[in-house]
């Protein structure tokens, strides 16, 4: 791979992502950062581009990670449409002298510069809107090359011409510790979730975040769980019974307050990636649980992608502190290399040593997360109809149709009338995660929910209705909508990727890749870089040694990704699991034919170029008047000739007519095609000035895929 390839938003609630990470970034530029704590320097000098890969490649011992930052590549087209393409004014008074000059010509600029004492870095810059690398370079008063390398070691390739768009800026400017402020409408920078409506906006309230625990087998996901709710919940208020919904939330005293969290209480990323798969985001943090005294494994690498991929912030536990051979500090260094540095080694990620046995620490991850979701800002609209994801759902003989709902927003009350995926019905009664029969649920909270007419799936939205017509209407419309994209089930493919590579100006090519051993993967890898990337990138989501398994299928679902296996086979279950998500699984043992796949992919994602294809050629021997026109009567020479396609007719080597073949007949009767040796007749409505002799050239264009040169 030539460079390292940005990471892209998922789809579904793209705005609200991005904002969220503004959010992020912006809180945490705000807080002034680890000033003079950083313990790797950012800017490398001996950096090179191409060894990136290499880098972060060769010193993982069994995986790599290719492009695992969550901020968003520059892509101002699909980002902020209706925005300035460059606005930004600055707060420190010496950085706005600075952007006067940023106006002036830029060879005067340096030499001005060059004069010049070097000016200082301002404090502070205020941005209303996508700036150029350049423009950014002067508001920071840095040389622009050096935001080029800041983000290149970020994993986005910029050009210095290129636009930035707001996170990218707050992302540079805290690597350079300089305070970006955003300057926008407070609408715009609310997060919009598709659950959120733009009428949502004046009712919008603080909600408690959803969050997902992940990490390696054994590593104590259930056991911080366990231990999270028995210190949390009393044991009475769950009824004495263990009441088992899919998630249950805790109270948090917090700066006085009393602050709820949610936790989806399936351990592991299936139902996290399961969902997504689905379009469904319900997860605001993911707690990633490494254990101290087993370090980073390669489930813990693979939590992390499907959390990157989902761009889901992620809160480290280091758990089982407790233990003698215990060594946090060696689990951060690991986790380094998947692009999550503790904060207090100048990164953005807070980990938070526990053990989850002993209940050691469990108030600090706690209110770590609290910390996390107020810079998410996560909000909703308590006062509308409820709206949100189904979490768990089955048959239940006695009762009929049991779901689990989350509400994301508005408030659920029982009568209410429902649609889940295609399922409807009038909520019947509803149990919270305490076993509490409830009247209403409000955002962020999951109640199980008796009243359906089917049972749904995970994943599926539920959404109420004002009446039971509508709710009956949209449940069938959906029902025929889910038979159709059965039929058309939108598998992602080598093949099919090319067209769906078509909307957005950035195309890229999402795969994992598991191999035989690390050395094949790393020579994969390596012979991937060598494909160009300028039009069309690589996004390695994972590359690691070892089977596909089932949570392979689960991220290449959920990110529209295509598996590539090299001398590898499937854990079980995987293979039928791929077949089920419709997920192209591809398996190679000679590394050529995999490249060439590969690039075969990339060119299919290239834009088509349009060329002309000859088709046949035949010459007028005699001319037909009809009506007010002509036939012209021909014999084709060569090829053949097909309704509809373009002709060009030549006289005495000049062209005197280019169009479209409107009729052909063959003996009067019309005829699709005509090949060489025989007759026809030949009717093309705006063109009759037919003199025998004349000859026509009939061809057609053709879309061609273009082709990507491999350097050497
Ligand atoms: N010493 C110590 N042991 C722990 C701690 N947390 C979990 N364990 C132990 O680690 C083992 C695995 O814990 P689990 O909670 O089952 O781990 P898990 O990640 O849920 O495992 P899977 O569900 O199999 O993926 C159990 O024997 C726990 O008792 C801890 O903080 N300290």
């Amino acid at each position: 791979m030539k460079r390292p390839t940005p990471p892209r938003l998922a789809k579904g609630g793209k705005k609200w992502q991005e904002e969220e990470i503004i959010d992020e970034v912006k809180e945490k530029a705000g807080k002034g950062g680890p000033k003079g704590k950083r313990v790797k320097p950012i800017l490398d000098d001996d950096f090179e581009d191409d060894d990136l890969l290499d880098e972060e490649g060769l010193d993982i011992p069994t995986t790599i990670q290719a492009s695992l930052s969550i901020a968003r590549p520059p892509k101002p087209k699909a980002a902020r449409p209706a925005q300035p393409v460059i606005a930004a004014a600055i707060a420190a008074p010496t950085s706005r002298a600075n952007k006067k000059a940023s106006h002036s010509n830029r060879g005067e600029q340096n030499r001005r510069q060059e004069a010049e004492p070097k000016r200082d870095r301002p404090e502070k810059i205020v941005v209303t809107g996508p700036l150029t690398v350049q423009e950014l370079a002067n508001e920071l008063a840095v040389a622009d090359t050096e935001i080029v390398k800041i983000l290149f070691l970020k994993g986005m390739a910029v050009s210095i011409t290129q636009n930035l768009d707001i996170p990218t800026i707050t992302l540079v400017g805290k690597e350079l510790e300089v305070e970006v402020e955003t300057a926008e409408p407070e609408a715009e920078a609310r997060k919009i979730t598709e659950m959120i409506d733009v009428a949502d906006l004046e009712h919008l309230i603080r909600r408690p975040p959803v969050v997902t625990i992940m990490g390696h087998v054994d590593h104590g996901k259930t056991t911080l769980l366990d231990s999270i709710r028995k210190t949390k919940v009393a044991a009475g208020e769950a009824g004495g019974i263990t009441q088992h919904i899919g998630a249950y939330h805790v109270d948090i005293e917090h700066d006085s307050k009393l602050h709820q969290i949610v936790f989806l209480d399936t351990p592991g990323h299936e139902a996290f990636t399961a969902m997504r798969a689905r379009g469904a985001r319900v997860t605001d943090i993911a707690i990633l649980v490494v254990a101290a005294d087993d370090g980073v494994r390669p489930q813990t690498v693979e939590a992390i992608s499907h959390a990157q991929a989902a761009e889901v912030p992620i809160v480290v536990a280091i758990n089982k502190i407790d233990k003698e051979g215990a060594q946090p500090d060696r689990v951060k260094q690991e986790l380094t290399h998947y692009g999550l540095t503790p904060e207090e080694w100048g990164g953005e990620t807070i980990m938070v040593p526990v053990s989850a046995i002993k209940g050691e620490n469990l108030d600090t991850l706690l209110e770590m997360i609290l910390l996390v979701a107020e810079v998410g800002e996560l909000s909703a609209n308590p006062d509308r109809l409820a709206k949100g994801t189904v979490i768990e759902a089955h048959l239940d003989k006695a009762k009929g149709a049991v779901a689990t709902l989350l509400i994301q927003n508005g408030t659920l009350h029982v009568g209410d009338m429902l649609v889940a995926g295609s399922a409807f019905g009038k909520v019947r009664a509803m149990v919270d995660d305490r076993g509490r029969r409830v009247d209403a649920a409000s955002p962020s909270f999951a109640v199980e929910v008796l009243g359906l007419s089917d049972v749904p799936a995970a994943g599926d939205d539920f959404e109420v209705f004002e009446n039971e017509k509508e709710a009956r209407s949209i449940a069938g419309d959906r029902a025929d909508k889910q038979r159709l994209s059965r039929l058309l089930q939108g598998r992602v493919t080598l093949t099919t990727l090319s067209a769906q590579a078509q909307e957005g100006e950035l195309k890229e090519l999402n795969l994992i890749l598991k191999g035989d051993v690390q050395g094949s993967v790393e020579a994969i890898v390596g012979s991937l870089k060598q494909i160009p990337q300028n039009e069309v990138q690589i996004r390695m989501l994972l590359a690691s040694a070892g089977e596909i398994t089932q949570t392979d299928i689960d991220l290449a679902a959920a990110s529209g990704a295509v598996i590539i296996g090299f001398n590898t086979t499937y854990a079980s279950g995987a293979r039928q699991a791929a077949d089920e998500a419709g997920v192209d699984v591809r398996e190679y043992n000679i590394i050529y034919k995999l490249l060439e796949d590969i690039q075969g992919a990339l060119e299919g994602l290239l834009e088509p170029e349009l060329v002309e294809e000859p088709l046949g050629q035949c010459e007028v021997r005699a001319v037909f008047p009809v009506g007010k026109g002509a036939v012209a009567g021909c014999y084709v020479q060569s090829g053949k000739l097909v309704r509809n396609c373009k002709l060009r007719v030549r006289r005495g080597g000049k062209i005197v007519y280019e169009g479209v073949l409107d009729s052909l007949k063959r003996i009067k009767e019309d005829a699709r095609e005509v090949n060489a040796g025989y007759e026809c007749g030949i009717n093309v409505d705006k063109f009759h000035d037919w003199v025998e002799g004349d000859i026509i050239e009939a061809y057609q264009m053709v879309t061609k895929r273009r082709t990507l040169t491999l350097t050497r």
